[in-house]
C-alpha cells in the first residue's frame, strides 16, 4: 500500500486501484466464500515514479498480516476498491513466489503474541517498560474527554488487551507520522517497540498538557472579562467607554423595538421592520450592513404613516389671507379660491395639480405657502432645479452605498405628517441622464391614482401619499416633460406693473424688511417716488424680487446708522433732487456735532426718520443702472471729451486707465 503504515491491532481504509491489486481482490477476495478465508500482505511501500508501473515495486522488508473486513468497488472516476483491513501480526518476506497476475510471498510471522520473545533481556525489565508505558497510556486517555463512548472504551481496552499490543495500538491511534509509524513495524523486538513508543506518548502528553494550559487562559480572560464588566458599568472609568457603548446601542435597539410595536405603520411596513429588528438583533455591530439596517429603521418609525393635521378651511378666510399676504395677482388668486372652494365642497384631493408659472420673484412661491396657512397645513418646498437623477425623487436601494430615501419621503420625514402642503418649485428644470429620468418618477408621485402606493427605493414598502397637496410652479412651460404637463392645471402669474410693484414694496416688501431689520417706520421714510427710482433706475425684472433685495441693502445702511446714533436729522425732499439743487447736508454724511445742535434749535423731534432719497439711494446701492448704460454707450462713440462731459453730469470720477472700456 502506498500511503499510511498498517499496525497489527489497528483497523484502516485503504484504496486499491493498480492492476496487480485489482486483479487480487477479484480473484482472492470477491470470489471466496468469505472475507476471513484471505489473509493479506499489507506491505507499506512508497512508490517510485522512475519503477515500470509493470514490476513489482522494491518491498518493505516487513509487512502486516491482514484481514479485509469489508470491500466496496467503484467505477468512477476510474475502477477502484476500497477495503477496510484490521492488522493481525507482522511478518517479513522470505521469498516472492510469484509476482503476476498478483504477488504471492512465502512469509515468516514475527509477532507471537502468545509469549514474550527472546529478544528480551530480562522478563522484569519488560515489565517494568511495559508498565511504564501503560501508566502513560493511562495518563494521556484519561486526558481526553471521557465523555466520548469511543474514549471511554480505549480506556477499558487498557486494561482488557495483553500488554504487549498496546504500542501498536496506540501508536495507530494517536498522531504520529508514517516514518513513525514505519519505525513502530520495523521493531520487532517488543522491548524495542516499548522503548520506541514511550517518547512518543510523552510527546502526545505535553501536547496536550499545552493546549489544555491555552485553553484554561483563554476562559481566565473570558471569566475576568465577563467579571470586569459589572465593575465598570458602576465607577465608570474610562476603559468602559466601550462598553457603554455596546449597552447603550443595547437599549437603542430595545427602544426601537418598543416604537415599532407601538407605531401605527401599515401592517406590511411592520412586517419589514419586525424582521428586519430580528436581523439586527443577531448582527455584529461591527458590520457595516448594522448601521445601515438601524438608519432605515429609525426612519421607518419616524415617518408620519397616519399622523395628519386637521384642514381647517374657510373660504372666506382664506380670502382675506391671501389678500393680506398677496397684492394684485388677481386671476391666480381667483383660482386658488375656486380650487378651495372645490376641496371644501367634495372633501377630497383628487383634483388637478396646480402649476404656476411665470417669471422668477412674482410671488408662486409666497402663494403656495399661503395655501398651506389657509388650510393650516404643514408646507414643505421641494427644489427640483437640476435633478436628474430619479433616485433623487424616489431614493436608492438599500444595496447601494450611501443610500437614501428620496425628497418626498424626506420631506414627509421633515414635516412629521402625512397631510402637508409640497411645493414642487421648478419643474422646468428638472434634467435627464443615465441614472433615470426624474419627471417619470414624478408623474407617479402626482398621479391621484398611483400615489397612494407610492414606493421609495429605499422604504421598498408603500407609503400612502394621497393625502399630501401637491402644487408646482415653473417659470416657462417649454420644458416642462409633456406627460408632466399633461398632469397638471397651468395658472400663468404674470409680471407686475411698476404701480403694482410700488404698491407691493409699501404694502408688504418694505414692512417685512424693516422687521427683519429691527427697524421702525419712525426711523426709516421712503416716499413712493423713491420706490419708483428703485424701480426703474435699479431694477429691471417682472418680479419684485430684486427690488427687495435693494429695499434690504437700504435697511442695512440705516440700520447701522441708527445704530451708531450718528445720523443727522433733517428732512430732504425728491423735489430737491428733481431741481437739481442736491442736498447740502447729505442725510448720510457723518454727523457734525453743530447740526445736531442745529436740530435742537429747530425744535424738530427727537426721532426724524431717515429720509431715502435718490442721492441717499446712490450712497447705499451706487450709481443706478442707467449711468452704466450711457458710459457702455460713450465707449462705442469713443470721444474722450464727452466721456468727461458726462462723468461729471452724472457727477463721477473718470479713471484715466478706464477710457478705453
Ligand atoms: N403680489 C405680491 N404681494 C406680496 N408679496 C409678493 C408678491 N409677489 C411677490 N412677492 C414677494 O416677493 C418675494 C419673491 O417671491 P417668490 O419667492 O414667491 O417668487 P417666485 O415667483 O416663487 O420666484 P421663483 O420663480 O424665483 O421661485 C417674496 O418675498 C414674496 O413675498
Amino acid at each position: 500500500m502506498s500511503s499510511g503504515v498498517l499496525l497489527p491491532g489497528s483497523t484502516m481504509r485503504t484504496s486499491v486501484d493498480s492492476a496487480r491489486n485489482l486483479q487480487l481482490v477479484r480473484s482472492r477476495l470477491l470470489k471466496g466464500t468469505s472475507l476471513q478465508s484471505t489473509i493479506l500482505g499489507v506491505i507499506p511501500n512508497t512508490p517510485d515514479p522512475a519503477s515500470d508501473a509493470q514490476d513489482l515495486p522494491p518491498l518493505h522488508r516487513i509487512g502486516t498480516a491482514a484481514l479485509a473486513v469489508q470491500v466496496v468497488g467503484s467505477n468512477w472516476p476510474k475502477p477502484h476498491y476500497t477495503l477496510l483491513i484490521t492488522g493481525l501480526c507482522r511478518f517479513q518476506i522470505v521469498q516472492v513466489l510469484k509476482e503476476k497476475p498478483y504477488p504471492v510471498a512465502e512469509v515468516e510471522q514475527l509477532d507471537r503474541l502468545e509469549e514474550f520473545p527472546n529478544t528480551c533481556k530480562t522478563r522484569e525489565e519488560l515489565g517494568e517498560l511495559s508498565e511504564q508505558f501503560y501508566k502513560y497510556a493511562v495518563q494521556l486517555v484519561e486526558m481526553l474527554d471521557m465523555s466520548v463512548p469511543a474514549v471511554a472504551k480505549l480506556r477499558r481496552l487498557l486494561d482488557s488487551l495483553p500488554r504487549e499490543a498496546l504500542p501498536d495500538i496506540l501508536t495507530s491511534i494517536i498522531r504520529t507520522s508514517n516514518k513513525e509509524k514505519l519505525q513502530i513495524l520495523d521493531a520487532v523486538s517488543l522491548e524495542e517497540r516499548f522503548k520506541m513508543t514511550i517518547p512518543l506518548l510523552v510527546r502526545q502528553i505535553e501536547g496536550l498538557k499545552l493546549l489544555q494550559k491555552t485553553r484554561k487562559h483563554k476562559q481566565d480572560d473570558d471569566k475576568r472579562v465577563i467579571a470586569i464588566r459589572p465593575i465598570r458599568r458602576i465607577t465608570h472609568i474610562p476603559g468602559a467607554l466601550e462598553d457603554e457603548d455596546e449597552d447603550e446601542d443595547h437599549d437603542d435597539i430595545v427602544m426601537l423595538e418598543k416604537k415599532i410595536q407601538t407605531s401605527s405603520m401599515p401592517e406590511q411596513a411592520h412586517k419589514v421592520c419586525v424582521k428586519e429588528i430580528k436581523r439586527l438583533k443577531k448582527m455584529p455591530q461591527s458590520m457595516p450592513e448594522y448601521a445601515l439596517t438601524r438608519n432605515y429603521l429609525e426612519l421607518m418609525v419616524e415617518l408620519p404613516w397616519n399622523k395628519s393635521t386637521t384642514d381647517r378651511l374657510d373660504i372666506r378666510a382664506a380670502r382675506i389671507l391671501l389678500d393680506n399676504d398677496h397684492y394684485a395677482m388677481e386671476k391666480l388668486k381667483k383660482r386658488v379660491l375656486e380650487y378651495l372652494a372645490v376641496r371644501q365642497l367634495k372633501n377630497n384631493l383628487k383634483g388637478p395639480i396646480l402649476c404656476f408659472v411665470g417669471p422668477p420673484g412674482v410671488g408662486k412661491t409666497s402663494v403656495g405657502r399661503s395655501v398651506a396657512k389657509t388650510l393650516g397645513r404643514e408646507f414643505h418646498r421641494i427644489a427640483l432645479g437640476g435633478v436628474c437623477d430619479q433616485s433623487d425623487i424616489r431614493g436608492h436601494r438599500r444595496t447601494y452605498v450611501g443610500s437614501m430615501p428620496g425628497r418626498i419621503i424626506n420631506g414627509l420625514k421633515t414635516v412629521g405628517v402625512n397631510n402637508p402642503v409640497f411645493l414642487l418649485d421648478e419643474v422646468d428644470k428638472l434634467g435627464k441622464s443615465l441614472q433615470g429620468d426624474p419627471a417619470a418618477a414624478l408623474l407617479e408621485v402626482l398621479d391621484p391614482e398611483q400615489n397612494h402606493n407610492f414606493t421609495d427605493h429605499y422604504l421598498n414598502v408603500a407609503f400612502d401619499l394621497s393625502q399630501v397637496l401637491f402644487i408646482a410652479t415653473a417659470n416657462t412651460t417649454a420644458t416642462i416633460p409633456p406627460a408632466l404637463l399633461d398632469r397638471m392645471e397651468i395658472i400663468q402669474v404674470p409680471g407686475y406693473t411698476q404701480e403694482e410693484k410700488i404698491e407691493i414694496a409699501h404694502r408688504h416688501l418694505i414692512p417685512k424688511q424693516l422687521e427683519q431689520h429691527g427697524l421702525t417706520p419712525q426711523q426709516i421714510q421712503i416716499p413712493q417716488v423713491t420706490t419708483l427710482d428703485i424701480i426703474t433706475r435699479y431694477t429691471r425684472e417682472a418680479g419684485v424680487r430684486s427690488l427687495d433685495r435693494k429695499l434690504g441693502a437700504i435697511c442695512r445702511a440705516v440700520a447701522v446708522k441708527v445704530a451708531e446714533g450718528q445720523h443727522k436729522e433733517a428732512k430732504l425732499d425728491h423735489s430737491d433732487v428733481a431741481e437739481g439743487e442736491g442736498c447740502k447736508e447729505h442725510i448720510l454724511e457723518d454727523a457734525k456735532p453743530e447740526s445736531i445742535n442745529d436740530t435742537t434749535d429747530l425744535a424738530l423731534p427727537p426721532e426724524m426718520p431717515i429720509l431715502i432719497d435718490f442721492h441717499a439711494l446712490k450712497d447705499i446701492l451706487g450709481p443706478p443702472m442707467y449711468e452704466m448704460e450711457v458710459i457702455i454707450l460713450i465707449s462705442f462713440v469713443d470721444t474722450h471729451q464727452f466721456i468727461l462731459v458726462v462723468a461729471s453730469w452724472i457727477g463721477r470720477e473718470v479713471e484715466p486707465g478706464g477710457l478705453g472700456g
